[in-house]
């Protein structure tokens, strides 16, 4: 968690290098750096986001998920996630499977929709724990705005590169509209004593979404690059926030931005038997938008 001094990431593990994409060079239109995101997003679809401003935010997130997750199990279940296709609230850990053979996740995580931060304290689409809503204007709601302008800014770029009437993707995610955008803090527990191997945390998967801004300070996510059959971790580097273009992004470019498979496996080497933690915010389309394949 912040402030602590983390063990480094291990150097003889499969890693897959990101272009670093400065944000602040975005915000000025800097031609050379949106045609490096362009490379990036439609290469592997993942890239490394410097600059973006939101450091203080994700920390504020950060303690926001260890006062939720501190909760008892009891009081967080209330909030619970349900099994509706619905994605915000609760989800215990191994409520989920990670593979064919029904093997359970091993994160725990909470999803706190965009329209209900927005509409505080009003309320869009449902309640959250106490240590939410004391922190709803504080920090989710800052979160959720740096996370908006970064991503639409990024949409921006997307919207040029494909030569799109102007405003078409932002259209498409329009803050006028519910949707299902979200902001998520993920917490996977050091592997108890007692179990033999560490397990997969969260399986194979795209991101059903637009686009995903993730902060993580331990290892373990992986992607699996076009064309090969080897898993490859995204080294976390200090103060980068690690951005991705997920299936709805996909589906709008016909295929020319790529949304790729990714997973969570515990962290490797000596970060390995540590506490990992993610705060990511998911650009989701409005609810009305129909996804033609
Ligand atoms: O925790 C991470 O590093 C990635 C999480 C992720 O892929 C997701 O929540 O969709
Ligand atoms: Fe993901």
């Amino acid at each position: 968690m912040p402030g602590l001094t983390l063990p480094p990431f291990p150097d003889d593990v499969p890693t897959h290098p990101l272009l670093v994409i400065d944000y602040a060079q975005l915000r000025v239109g800097d031609e050379q750096e949106m045609n490096r995101l362009w490379q990036a997003a439609t290469e592997l679809g993942f890239w490394y986001l410097k600059n973006h401003g939101a450091d203080a935010e994700v920390g504020d997130m950060f303690d926001m998920g260890t006062e939720t997750m501190d909760l008892p199990l009891q009081e967080k279940l209330k909030f619970e996630q349900g099994d509706n296709g619905v994605s915000f609230g609760y989800k215990a850990l191994g409520a989920m499977a990670t593979d064919e053979h029904g093997t359970l996740d091993a994160v725990e995580f909470l999803n706190i929709a965009k329209d209900d931060v927005l509409a505080w304290p009003g309320r869009v689409h449902r309640t959250y724990p106490e240590t939410v809503n004391n922190r709803m204007e504080s920090t989710i709601k800052p979160f959720v705005r740096k996370s908006l302008e970064i991503n639409h800014t990024v949409l921006e770029v997307f919207n040029a590169k494909l030569g799109l009437p102007q405003g078409a993707l932002l259209n498409l995610h329009s803050l006028e509209e519910p949707s299902g955008s979200e902001a998520r803090c993920i917490k996977s527990p050091p592997k108890p004593r007692w179990m033999a191997e560490q397990k997969t945390a969260i399986g194979a998967h795209t991101d059903f979404g637009s686009l995903s801004f993730l902060h993580n300070r331990l290892g373990g996510l992986q992607v699996l690059p076009p064309g090969s059959d080897q898993w490859y971790y995204i080294k976390p580097l200090p103060g980068l926030a690690v951005c991705n273009v997920g299936d709805a992004l996909a589906i709008f470019s016909g295929g020319i931005l790529r949304s790729n498979v990714h997973r969570v496996v515990p962290p490797p080497g000596a970060q390995s038997g540590l506490e990992r933690w993610s705060v990511v915010y998911f650009t989701r389309p409005g609810t009305s938008i129909v996804l033609h394949i």
